[in-house]
């Protein structure tokens, strides 16, 4: 039955450390360490973001220097060869589990939870983690199966939730809450112990991925030098930092104190512990990461996938990716950066943008921006990946998207003709990204500011996908923001343009153009031998008033175009390059309109007084 201490210690939000308990002196492997803690965090209710899982490995026979296995009672420690040998042989198992550990750390990374490793030399094993379960205050104790033999002492001696590993890695759990009564006395031992947290590789080089060497703890009362001494072996910085000194007083088996003598061999007395508290290791965290093996297709066509991964990148991983930002993986150059071709090791397509601004964007207003794009995720919005920051340098990674864009489809296509279902079906796609940008995401409004088809990319399927951000701006209040100019002529809303005022409805301006962009597929402004013709919304404007839509449309069309869908699509486009911006329909009313609700028409309908009607 679960007991009131159940309770309390589920509803608490302080990390916990979860203790998956190995006998050390078995070899282990990658893929058990793997299958296991995989296991471990699908079971969902074991481990939870801001824990930390503590691999501890009980070490009770070392190979003595004279090429036999010695047990690890302290009697065999009396000279400082012996005891060299079993501190290098548990320093060799920690190094060694940290190797292991390292892709279940980077797994564990995306759920926010640690990975450490400790290995404690001592025996019996069945004390050593006893004791070693209420040094670290342990939530759960996951059990290897070779120390199910002492399954009942372990449910008898430990209070916390325990858990078996199976011979597949799957789990049992054994006892799914904590035993309210009082523990028998199980005399304190001591035991030397090494501790490492498992370190990421590195991401920035910049950035801190500290590696924490936390804890040294040995039986009987170490100089101040030996300390030290092998502190520093290790970390003598993180040593101090993340180590408590506490002081117990011990016992060994035979219930006597050992206590180091002059010589350095231990006598009885007073033994000292290092013993880093869980808190202590909550320093290294990283932006949260994502994964899921289950990722949408992007385009059917293609089979292109994104897998929702790392937010920050390391310059070296981003120069692998691009063939060191090589001229053949160049996409282009825009205002704001050149764009480069990228691909993982994993095969994850990229498009990564190198700022040209960078040196003049403070880092804290780049990373704003990182934090406002990570939250914009649709399926018509093109995905930031994460980015990187080196030096002055600062690079955007988005998906890469396979199609081109609109502009090229549009305009430069010379073989084919964008079809008018696809013009229909990529206006629908463009005015749900607004929309959730506007109205729908996280923190919304976002405002994009440089809508145009250069900057909708397209997929084999010609499923538009609305990407650089690199103007977006954040609303974080109700007042219309006013800022710098940016963004490209003949998109730009005259308040906008003429006073810098930038809100939703500047997005909505810039998307009626490109609306009207799709039914004629003429270009923004024209210059002819003559000069300079009168701009597109110039041109389109009167023709819309007077219903002379034939006019409108893009001749390489011919008669393959629906009236109905023209009709909506003119009108609506109408609608949202108003010069008065209050004029203007939100993104939502947009897509009722391009979708030909009757009731948002009938109202709307009012403002769309054809020239032929006044
Ligand atoms: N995520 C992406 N996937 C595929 N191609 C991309 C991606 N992002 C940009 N590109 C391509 O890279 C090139 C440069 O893009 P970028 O957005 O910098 O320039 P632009 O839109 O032409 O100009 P500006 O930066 O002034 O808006 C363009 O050809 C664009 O289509």
């Amino acid at each position: 039955m679960p007991s009131a201490m159940e309770s309390s210690n589920n509803s608490s939000l302080m990390p916990s450390r979860i203790l998956i308990v190995y006998d050390a002196t078995r070899d282990r492997s990658n893929r058990e360490f793997m299958r296991t803690i995989h296991n471990i965090r699908m079971q969902g209710a074991i481990v939870h973001s801001g824990d930390t899982i503590t691999v501890l490995g009980v070490l009770h026979r070392v190979l003595h220097p004279m090429g036999y296995q010695m047990g690890v009672a302290p009697e065999n420690f009396l000279g400082a060869t012996h005891r060299r040998a079993m501190e290098e042989e548990v320093s060799k198992k920690v190094d060694l589990y940290v190797g292991m550990l390292q892709y279940s750390a980077e797994e564990c990374e995306g759920d926010g939870v640690d990975i450490e490793v400790k290995i404690t030399a001592g025996t019996p094993i069945r004390k050593v983690v006893v004791q070693e379960v209420a040094t670290a205050n342990a939530t759960w104790v996951i059990l290897d199966r070779h120390l199910r033999k002492e399954l009942r002492f372990y449910l008898k001696n430990i209070h916390c939730k325990v858990a078996l590993i199976l011979d597949n890695f799957s789990l049992q759990i054994l006892r799914p809450y904590y035993i309210d009564k009082e523990m028998e006395y199980i005399e304190d031992k001591q035991f030397y112990s090494l501790s490492k947290t498992v370190p990421l590789p590195p991401v920035s080089d910049n950035e801190n991925n500290e590696q924490s060497v936390s804890i040294v703890s040995y039986h009987g009362s170490m100089t101040s030098l030996e300390i030290s001494d092998l502190a520093t072996s290790i970390s003598l910085s993180s040593f101090k930092s993340n180590a408590n000194e506490y002081s117990l007083s011990s016992q060994d088996e035979s219930g006597s104190n050992p206590k180091q003598d002059e010589s350095g061999n231990f006598a009885k007395g007073e033994i000292k512990y290092y013993v880093s508290p869980p808190m202590m290791l909550k320093h290294r965290r990283k932006p949260s990461r994502q994964r899921s093996s289950d990722v949408p297709v992007l385009c059917i066509a293609c089979g292109l996938k994104t897998q929702v991964d790392s937010m920050r990148y390391s310059y070296s991983e981003l120069q692998l990716a691009t063939n060191d930002f090589s001229s053949d993986n160049l996409l282009g150059e825009g205002g704001f950066g050149h764009v480069y071709k990228g691909k993982f090791k994993d095969g994850q397509l990229i498009a990564a943008k190198v700022r040209k601004e960078a040196s003049t964007q403070g880092f804290t207003e780049f990373h704003s921006e990182v934090f406002v794009l990570s939250v914009a995720r649709h399926k018509n919005i093109v995905m930031l990946l994460g980015y990187c920051c080196k030096e002055n340098l600062n690079i955007l990674v988005y998906e890469y998207i396979c199609n081109k864009s609109l502009e090229w489809h549009l305009f430069d296509n010379t073989e084919h003709v964008l079809e008018w279902h696809r013009r229909h079906a990529i206006a629908i796609g463009t005015a749900k990204g607004l929309r959730f940008l506007h109205e729908e995401c996280r923190g919304s409004p976002i405002i994009h500011r440089d809508t145009r088809p250069s900057n909708i990319l397209l997929t084999h399927d010609f499923v538009p996908m609305l990407g650089d951000f690199g103007l977006a701006k954040w609303k974080t209040d109700e007042n219309e923001i006013q800022t710098r100019i940016l963004g490209t002529l003949g998109y730009l809303a005259p308040e906008y343009a003429e006073n810098g005022i930038v809100s939703v409805r500047t997005d909505v301006y810039s998307f009626g153009i490109i609306l009207i962009q799709l039914i004629s597929g003429r270009k923004v402004i024209t210059c002819t031998r003559e000069g300079q013709q009168p701009s597109l919304r110039q041109w389109a404007l009167p023709l819309i008033e007077t219903l002379a839509l034939h006019e409108l449309v893009d001749p390489r069309l011919g008669e393959s175009y629906s009236t109905h869908e023209l009709y909506h699509m003119a009108r609506t486009a109408y609608l949202c390059v108003q010069t008065n911006p209050e004029m203007r329909p939100s993104m939502a009313e947009v897509l009722r309109l391009l979708e030909g609700e009757n009731d948002h028409f009938h109202q709307l309908t009012e403002q769309f007084i054809p020239h032929y009607s006044k």
